[in-house]
């Protein structure tokens, strides 16, 4: 039997709506983040749940809907977002977790930790000046815990 993906172990959709809700209403009391967030579309919650559930597994709504990986990109150039606030959206979003009703297993916990580490890195990279956006840029796909391969560094094969 394939094992399950991350979104069905979730809970799906409805599941990573409330995390989110939930996310970004602590977002609006917390000092580091509310200023990032001030002007944050409404819709925002809805659509990182639906890029979410995309990389978990779950339907390509985003994909399809909201202009895919190169779009969440673009929302992230010349922000400046820094270390610090990105240290503080993953422990936000890990207390939003675990206080929730979301399976708390250890082996489902592991797995999103690495995606949030190597997606909000991206974040951060892409928000620095001179940052461009890949317009065929894939949406990445997370699973139990597989890297993905080692670094490879630019110029070597
Ligand atoms: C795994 C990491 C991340 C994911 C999956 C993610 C996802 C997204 C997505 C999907 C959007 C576009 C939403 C839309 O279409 O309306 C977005 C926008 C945005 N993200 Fe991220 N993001 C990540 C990391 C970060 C980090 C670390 C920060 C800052 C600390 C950040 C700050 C923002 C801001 C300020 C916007 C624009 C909000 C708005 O004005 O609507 N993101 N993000």
């Amino acid at each position: 039997m394939p094992a399950p993906t991350l979104y069905d172990w979730i809970g799906g959709i409805e599941t990573l709506e409330r995390l989110t809700a939930e996310f970004y209403r602590r977002v609006q009391q917390d000092a580091e983040l509310a200023p990032i967030f001030a002007d944050m579309n409404p819709d925002h919650p809805a659509h990182v749940a639906a890029f979410i559930a995309e990389v978990f597994g779950g339907p390509k709504t985003y994909s399809e809907q909201h202009g895919g990986h190169p779009e969440m990109v673009r929302h992230h150039l010349n922000r400046h977002l820094t270390e610090t606030q990105r240290r503080r959206r993953i422990s936000l979003l890990l207390d939003c977790y675990g206080q929730s009703d979301a399976p708390q297993d250890p082996e489902f916990a592991s797995a999103p930790v690495g995606y949030l580490e190597w997606g909000s890195r991206l974040a951060v990279i892409n928000a620095q000046p001179g940052a461009k956006v890949n317009p065929h840029a894939e949406m990445p796909r997370w699973g139990w815990g597989e890297t993905g391969g080692p670094y490879i560094p630019k110029g070597t094969k």
